[in-house]
C-alpha cells in the first residue's frame, strides 16, 4: 500500500513526482514560492493539476492521462489537512469538532463521540471537550485540530507548517505531540524549520522552482547537501560549477576537493557542487599564506557574531562565509568592503555531482 503522485501545474512551473511509504513522514522544504503549498493542495484535491496521476492505498485520487480524467473529491480522498491556523468549526464545541470526521464517514453518533474522546485524550485535551474554539489558546486549538485530523483516520496526513502560527512556548509542546502521533503514520509536512525535519521526518524533499532538487534521509541531506537551499539550511558554503580531475571549476575559481560517496573517480566535465563549512575557511590579507590551491580573493560584505566566532561574509551577495575568532578579526582589522583572501582546506571541500 503506497502513496504515489505525479503532477504538473503548468502556470506555476510545478512538476513533481513523489512516493511516500505506509509509515513514512516526509518533510518538504524549500524557498518561498517553491511550490510547497501547491503540492499539498494538489494532493488534498483543492487544486486541479494540468496533468498527472495520484494514488493512495489503491484509490485513484486523480488520473488525468488523455481520455481518462478521473477525479476524486477532496472529502473522499482519505487525506486530512492540518493548516497553520487550526480552522475549527466555530459554532461546534471541541468534542463535536473532533467527532465531525468519523460522523461524516458514517459512524453512529455514539461511536463518533467515543472515537473523538479517545483522540482528545491522546492529544491531552480531554478537559477542553466542552469549550468552543474561541475559548482556546492557539496551542490548545492546534492540539484539537490534530485530534480532529487523526479522528478521520486518514491514509495520508498533510501538515502545512503546523507550528508556524504558535508562540515559542506552544511550539515545542506541539512538536513533541506530533513526534508521537506521526510515528508509524504516513504524513507530508511542510516546514521552514530544520529541527522539524530532523525530529519529525524520515526523509526530506527539497523543492526549488516547482521541482524536487534533492531528497533523502534528513541527516544525510544536511551532512552532504547537493542543492543551494539544503546547504543554506545546514549552514554550509555552496558553489556550483563543473567537476575537474581534482575538484571543481566554479567560474574563475579552481577548488581542490574530495568526493565522499562515489564509487569511482569524479565524473570530470559534469556539473557538480562544492560544499564546505565556514569553519574550514581562514581569512588572510595576502595570498602568500596557506595552500595557494584554495586561496582566492573576495570582498567582505558583512561581519556578524556567530556563536563565539565572527562570521565573515563575502562575495557578490555574501554567499561565502568564514568563521574566525574575534581575536583574528580584530588582528586583521576586518571591515565590509575590504579585499581579503579566503583560504580553504582542500580536505574540507566535498565535491558531488549535481
Ligand atoms: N493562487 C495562485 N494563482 C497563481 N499562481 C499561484 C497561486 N498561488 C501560488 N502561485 C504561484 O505558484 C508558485 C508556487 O507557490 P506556492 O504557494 O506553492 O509556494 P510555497 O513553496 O508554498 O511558498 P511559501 O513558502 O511562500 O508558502 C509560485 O510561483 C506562486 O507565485
Amino acid at each position: 500500500m503506497t502513496f504515489r503522485l505525479e503532477a504538473a501545474v503548468v502556470q506555476r512551473g510545478f512538476d513533481v513526482s513523489l512516493q511516500v511509504g505506509p509509515a513514512e513522514t516526509v518533510a518538504v522544504m524549500g524557498p518561498n514560492g517553491a511550490g510547497k503549498s501547491t503540492l499539498l493542495n494538489v494532493i488534498a484535491g483543492l487544486l486541479h493539476p494540468d496533468s498527472g496521476t495520484a494514488e493512495l492505498d489503491g484509490r485513484t485520487l486523480f488520473d488525468l492521462a488523455a481520455g481518462r480524467g478521473t477525479w476524486t473529491a477532496p472529502h473522499r480522498r482519505g487525506t486530512a489537512f492540518l493548516a497553520q491556523e487550526p480552522l475549527l468549526f466555530p459554532h461546534l464545541n471541541v468534542l463535536d469538532n473532533v467527532a465531525f470526521g468519523p460522523r461524516s464517514s458514517g459512524a453512529s453518533k455514539h461511536a463518533a463521540k467515543e472515537s473523538a474522546l479517545r483522540w482528545l485524550a491522546d492529544v491531552e485535551a480531554t478537559d477542553l471537550q466542552s469549550r468552543r474554539p474561541a475559548e482556546l489558546s492557539g496551542g490548545q486549538a492546534q492540539r484539537v485540530a490534530v485530534a480532529r485530523a487523526l479522528a478521520a483516520d486518514p491514509g495520508l496526513l498533510l501538515l502545512d507548517e503546523p507550528m508556524a502560527a504558535l508562540d515559542i512556548h506552544a511550539a515545542p509542546l506541539l512538536r513533541r505531540l506530533l513526534k508521537r502521533v506521526l510515528a508509524g503514520r504516513r504524513a507530508i509536512i511542510i516546514t521552514h524549520d530544520v529541527l522539524d525535519a530532523l525530529m519529525l521526518a524520515d526523509r526530506v524533499v527539497i523543492l526549488e522552482n516547482g521541482r524536487i532538487s534533492e531528497e533523502g534521509p534528513t541527516r544525510e541531506v544536511l551532512q552532504r547537501p547537493r542543492s543551494r537551499f539544503a546547504a543554506g539550511l545546514a549552514g554550509l558554503n555552496f558553489l556550483p560549477g563543473q567537476i575537474t580531475e581534482h575538484g571543481l571549476q566554479a567560474g574563475g575559481l579552481s577548488l581542490y576537493g574530495q568526493h565522499h560517496d562515489l564509487p569511482g573517480p569524479l565524473p570530470t566535465g559534469q556539473p557538480g557542487v562544492a560544499v564546505f563549512p565556514p569553519s574550514a575557511v581562514s581569512v588572510f590579507l595576502s595570498e602568500a599564506h596557506g595552500s595557494p590551491r584554495n586561496a582566492f580573493p573576495v570582498t567582505i560584505t558583512d561581519l556578524e557574531p556567530h556563536g563565539d566566532q565572527i562570521r565573515v561574509r563575502a562575495g557578490e551577495s555574501g554567499q561565502l562565509s568564514a568563521d574566525i575568532t574575534p581575536a583574528a578579526a580584530a588582528d586583521l582589522v576586518l571591515a565590509p568592503g575590504m579585499r581579503v583572501y579566503f583560504v580553504i582546506k582542500a580536505g574540507a571541500v566535498a565535491i558531488s555531482p549535481s
